[in-house]
C-alpha cells in the first residue's frame, strides 16, 4: 500500500511561504469585490488595490489573511456559545447561515476554514444540516448558485450552458432533487445537496472551486406540499416521466459535453428507476457515475471487508458472511451489486453469497409478484430460505432472528426502523464481533441512533452510520466507537481520480479500485477498536489515495488519457509513489493569489 505520511493530512500548506502563482482577473473595482471567487475584503494589499481600482473602496488597515480567518473563526465561536441550550435545527442552521455568508462573499477565506475544521463544519454544509436546508430553501433563498435547467428550457440548453461564466469547469453534480437523502421528493430545493457535494468536492479532493458546477434540473415535483406552497421557487407542475423526462437529461448532457467534453458529471439524489436508468444510459458515452448507487457501495465494501477484519478473520472470508440488508433502493441494490462482485472475486462465479435483502415489503424472494429487475438477481429462491423457516414477505425481526447474520446493513430512509427488537436480535448474531450500519440520512432517517445500537445489540458490535453520532459512553472507560458510512469517503476521490486520469468514462475497475484503497486505509490496530473509516479531518489526505488509485486502475485498463501537460504516456511510466505526488499536487488549496487584470 502506497501512501503519504498520513500526519500531512490537512494542514498541509497552512503555514506554507512559497508564493502562490498570479490570478488573471477581467474585472476592476466593486465587480472583484462583489465576486466572492477574486474578493480578499479587507485582506486586498495596497499595491493590488492600485492596481484593481479598489483604493478608497475599502477601510484603509489591510486586514491579513490570517487576522481575518481568525475573526470569522472567533464570531462562529460566539454564535456557538450564543446559542447554547437551543433546538437543535434553529443552531444548525444559524451556522449554516453564517458560513453561507462567507461562502457568497469570499469563497478563498471560505474553503480555507472549511478545510482547516472539517470535522465540525462537514455536518452544517453536509449530511445532516444540508437536509434541513433543502426543506427550508424557498424561505432561506438569497441569491441563486449554481445552474438551473428546467423543463420549460428544453431546445435552449446549449445556448444555456453558456450563460455559466467559467471557461473551464472539472466537476458538475446534478440532481432532480425527487429523492433528496431519506426526505423524499424536494424538487428544486434539491440544489442543496449539489452545493454540499462540491463544497466536500473543493475540501477534500481540491477541485478548484472556480471549476465545479452544482446543477438542478427542475422537471417538477410530485409533492404536494411544495405545489401548493405559494413561495416554492420551482415549476408548480407534476414531474415528467418517460421519454419527455428522459428527452431533457439528454439534452442537458449533450449540451455539458458540447462546452466542457472533460467535465465529470455525478448524478446525485435521484429516485431509483431514473438513477439506474440514466447511469446504463450515459455511463460508456460520458465520464459520469451515480453517487448512490456506486459511491455508496463502495464505501460499504471497504465497510463490509473491515468487518471481516474485525472479527480476526482472513478477507476471503467475506464470501461466508450473512448480510442483510434493508433497502432495495438505489443504494442498497448498489451496495449488493458490489458485494456479490466481491465474492465472485474471491470465490468464483458459482459462489452463492448469502445476502438477504428487504424492501417495504419484507424479505424479497423468486416468489415476489412484479418484482423490480433490479432486485430479482439478489431475490432468494423458496429453497434457500425454507430451511430457515423464512417465507416472501418475512419481517425484518424474523429475518435477523432466523438468519443470524454478521451484519445488518440500512439503507431504507426509514427512521428507527432498527428499533429494540431488531437490535436485541443481534445478540445472536453468528458473528463475534455483529455490524450495525445505519446508513440512513439524514439523523432522524438513521435506521437506529449509536446509542440504542450499543444498548440493545451489545457492547461488542461494530457501528456505522450515514450521518454524524458522538462516540457512545459505555462506562468504565470504555467508548463505542461511531464510524460515519458515508459516501463522501469516496465520490471526491473517484471523481479526481477520474478527472486526473482522463479516462473518457468510469470503469468499475476504476471504481473497486477506489474501494479497495479505502479498506486497506485502515490498520489492523483500528480496526481492533472498531475503527472501520478514517476520521472527517483526514478526508483530504485518504481522497488523495483513492484518487491516486483511480488514475493507477485507469492506467492499468489503458483507458488514461492524460490530463493537462501530463499525457497517457507519462502515466503509464509513473510509479504508485509518483502518481500519489501527481495527484496531491493537482489539488487546489485556499491561498490569496495575487490578482492581475487583463481586459
Ligand atoms: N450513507 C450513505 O453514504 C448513503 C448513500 C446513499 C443513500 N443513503 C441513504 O439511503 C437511503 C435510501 O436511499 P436510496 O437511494 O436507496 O432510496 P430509494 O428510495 O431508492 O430506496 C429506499 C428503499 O427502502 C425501502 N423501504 C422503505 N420503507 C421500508 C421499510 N419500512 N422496511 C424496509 N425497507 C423499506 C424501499 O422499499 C426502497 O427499496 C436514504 O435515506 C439515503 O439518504 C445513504
Ligand atoms: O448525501 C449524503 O450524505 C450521502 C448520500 O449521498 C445520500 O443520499 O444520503
Ligand atoms: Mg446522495
Amino acid at each position: 500500500m502506497w501512501r503519504l505520511a498520513r500526519s500531512a493530512a490537512t494542514n498541509l500548506r497552512r503555514f506554507s511561504t512559497a508564493i502562490p502563482g498570479p490570478c488573471i482577473v477581467h474585472k476592476r473595482g466593486t465587480d472583484i469585490l462583489h465576486d466572492p471567487w477574486f474578493n480578499k475584503d479587507t485582506g486586498f494589499p495596497l499595491t493590488e488595490r492600485d492596481r484593481l481600482g479598489l483604493r478608497g473602496l475599502l477601510p484603509p488597515r489591510v486586514i491579513s489573511f490570517e487576522q481575518q480567518y481568525d475573526r470569522f473563526m472567533e464570531s462562529y465561536r460566539s454564535l456557538e456559545k450564543n446559542t447554547q441550550g437551543q433546538q437543535e435545527g434553529v443552531v444548525s442552521l444559524a451556522k449554516w447561515r453564517i458560513l453561507n455568508r462567507l461562502h457568497d462573499r469570499n469563497e478563498t477565506l471560505y474553503y480555507r476554514v472549511l478545510i482547516d475544521n472539517i470535522e465540525d463544519f462537514a455536518p452544517i454544509i453536509y449530511t445532516p444540516t444540508v437536509g434541513l436546508v433543502c426543506q427550508n430553501y424557498s424561505g432561506l433563498f438569497r441569491r441563486p448558485r449554481g445552474m438551473y435547467f428546467s423543463a420549460k428550457d428544453k431546445g435552449e440548453m446549449m445556448s444555456m450552458i453558456y450563460n455559466w461564466p467559467a471557461h473551464e469547469v472539472d466537476m458538475i453534480v446534478l440532481t432532480d432533487g425527487s429523492r433528496i437523502l431519506g426526505l423524499g421528493d424536494l424538487g428544486v430545493q434539491g440544489i442543496g445537496i449539489p452545493i454540499g457535494k462540491l463544497d466536500v468536492y473543493v475540501a477534500a479532493a481540491g477541485i478548484n472551486p472556480q471549476r465545479i458546477l452544482p446543477v438542478m434540473l427542475d422537471v417538477g415535483t410530485n409533492n404536494q406540499n411544495l405545489l401548493e406552497d405559494r413561495l416554492y421557487l420551482g415549476l408548480r407542475q407534476p414531474r415528467l416521466e418517460g421519454e419527455e423526462y428522459l428527452s431533457i437529461i439528454d439534452e442537458f448532457m449533450e449540451a455539458v459535453h458540447a462546452r466542457w467534453p472533460k467535465a465529470i458529471v455525478q448524478f446525485e439524489d435521484f429516485q431509483m428507476k431514473w438513477a439506474f436508468e440514466t447511469l446504463q444510459r450515459y455511463r460508456k458515452r460520458f465520464c459520469m457515475f451515480n453517487d448512490d448507487i456506486q459511491g455508496t457501495a463502495g464505501v460499504a465494501l471497504a465497510g463490509l471487508l473491515g468487518t471481516v477484519r474485525a472479527q480476526g478473520r482472513p478477507l476471503t472470508d467475506f464470501v461466508n458472511q450473512k448480510i442483510v440488508v434493508v433497502g432495495a433502493g438505489s443504494a442498497g441494490l448498489g451496495v449488493l451489486g458490489m458485494a456479490v462482485q466481491a465474492v465472485s472475486r474471491m470465490a468464483g462465479a458459482a459462489a452463492n453469497p448469502q445476502f438477504f435483502l428487504l424492501d417495504k415489503d419484507g424479505l424479497i424472494t423468486k416468489a415476489r409478484k412484479n418484482i423490480d429487475p433490479a432486485a430479482a438477481p439478489f431475490a432468494k429462491a423458496p429453497g434457500e430460505i425454507e430451511g430457515l423457516g423464512l417465507r416472501e414477505g418475512a419481517n425484518l425481526v424474523d429475518v435477523v432472528k432466523k438468519v443470524k447474520p454478521h451484519v445488518l446493513l440500512g439503507l431504507s430512509g426509514v427512521g428507527g426502523i432498527f428499533n429494540e427488537e431488531v437490535l436485541k436480535a443481534m445478540r445472536e448474531s453468528d458473528s463475534t464481533k455483529p455490524a450495525i450500519f445505519a446508513m440512513s440520512n439524514p439523523t432522524l432517517n438513521a435506521e437506529c441512533t449509536a446509542v440504542d445500537a450499543f444498548k440493545h445489540a451489545g457492547e461488542h458490535i461494530v457501528f456505522a452510520s450515514g450521518s454524524p453520532f458522538k462516540h457512545v459512553d459505555l462506562g468504565n472507560g470504555k467508548v463505542g466507537h461511531v464510524n460515519q458510512a458515508n459516501n463522501m469517503y469516496l465520490f471526491p476521490g473517484v471523481g479526481l481520480g477520474a478527472l486526473l486520469s482522463g479516462s473518457h468514462f468510469i470503469s468499475d475497475g476504476m471504481l473497486l479500485a477506489a474501494a479497495e484503497c479505502l479498506a486497506s486505509y485502515i490498520t489492523d490496530e483500528e480496526i481492533q477498536q472498531g475503527i472501520l473509516y478514517p476520521p472527517t479531518r483526514s478526508i483530504r489526505h485518504i481522497t488523495a489515495e483513492v484518487g491516486a488509485a483511480v488514475v493507477q486502475a485507469a492506467v492499468s485498463e489503458e483507458l488514461a488519457e492524460g490530463h493537462g501537460d501530463v499525457g497517457a504516456r507519462e502515466l503509464m511510466q509513473m510509479s504508485k509513489e509518483e502518481i500519489v505526488e501527481y495527484v496531491t499536487h493537482n489539488m487546489w488549496y485556499p491561498v490569496y493569489s495575487p490578482l492581475v487584470h487583463e481586459k
